[in-house]
């Protein structure tokens, strides 16, 4: 089996990574290509454990599974210059946000698609991906694309494009809402004199402290605060600041404003046209 990924930056780059140093592929059978002359450079003088093409010609073909891992508005195009290599045997699997599996069938004119909505913390082989696949995908093929995946982290298959929208808005853009409330941490500690690095150690020690306890046993998030907070102290008086400023309905709208836009994003330029008609 040749396993191709499209597009060498953040996650392509990470499930190249994974995927190679997985074992699960030897070399020759790991591919990758990205537009990029510069990167393809610097990844072949890497050296890693996978190959790198400088055209689609030389490898679209030869290639069973193919990874999309481009930009959203960078699909259409790659997509017209992949279609003429494509055959009906191959199976793609888009982690591109927003874009739905019947856009990539059409675009492709293939109908083994999987879609799936990773996170960054693949890249430390902590990532939580989301997928769904085409009715057309057998049984073997998807332990395929289980293990692939798997190679990043942990897999939760869904049963509907929205969950794939919905978890982009939880899981796949979650990451940075991990790191606004960390640098807002930060920011406070600062304001209170401590120095950058020490503002670092105290805010990051802390969520790996508060993580590492919660995965501990089943307490929910509530009651782990309950233990935190002694009555009339000080983080009661926290809590009480965040939910006085409605903090849990911001947050809860950050997640659906993701959501929304991932939904937004698989729209075709027709479902435009006519929604923008609709709105006139
Ligand atoms: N970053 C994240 O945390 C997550 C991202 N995703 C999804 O993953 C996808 C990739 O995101 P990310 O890795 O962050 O993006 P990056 O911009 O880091 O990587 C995309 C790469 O693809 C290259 N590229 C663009 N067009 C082509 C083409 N036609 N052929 C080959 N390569 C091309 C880009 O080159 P250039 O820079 O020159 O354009 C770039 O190197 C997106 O669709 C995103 O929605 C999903 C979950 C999480
Ligand atoms: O911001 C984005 O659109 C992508 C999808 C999820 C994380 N990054």
């Amino acid at each position: 089996m040749k396993v191709l990924v499209i597009g060498a930056g953040n996650m392509g780059l990470t499930y190249a990574s994974a995927i190679g140093k997985s074992g699960y592929l030897k070399k020759e059978d790991l591919m990758v290509y990205d537009k990029s002359i510069e990167l393809r450079e610097t990844l072949k003088k890497a050296n890693e454990n996978f190959e790198v093409y400088d055209t689609l010609e030389e490898c679209l073909p030869v290639s069973d599974i193919i990874f999309l891992a481009v930009k959203p508005y960078h699909n259409d195009e790659l997509m017209a210059e992949m279609k003429e290599m494509m055959n009906d045997q191959q199976l793609v699997i888009s982690i591109m946000a927003g874009v739905t599996i019947e856009t990539i069938q059409k675009g492709l004119g293939i109908n083994k698609v999987v879609r799936a909505m990773p996170n960054l913390p693949a890249q430390v082989g902590k990532g939580m991906t989301s997928y769904l696949a085409a009715p057309e995908i057998s049984r073997i093929e998807l332990w395929m694309v289980e293990d692939l995946l798997n190679s990043t982290g942990k897999s939760v298959r869904v049963d509907s494009q929205m969950f794939i929208d919905a978890s982009t808005g939880i899981s796949g853009s979650g990451p940075a809402y991990v790191f606004y409330f960390m640098e807002s941490m930060m920011e406070a500690a600062k304001s209170m004199g401590f120095s950058d690095n020490d503002a670092k150690v105290l805010v990051s020690t802390t969520f790996e402290g508060a993580i590492e306890l919660f995965n501990k046993n089943k307490l929910s998030p509530n009651g782990w605060m309950k233990r935190v907070a002694s009555k009339g102290g000080t983080t009661q008086a926290a809590l009480a600041s965040l939910e006085d400023n409605n903090v849990k309905e911001l947050i809860h709208d950050a997640a659906y404003a993701a959501f929304n836009r991932a939904v937004e994003l698989g729209q075709t330029k027709e479902e435009k046209e006519q929604l923008e008609e609709v709105e006139k």
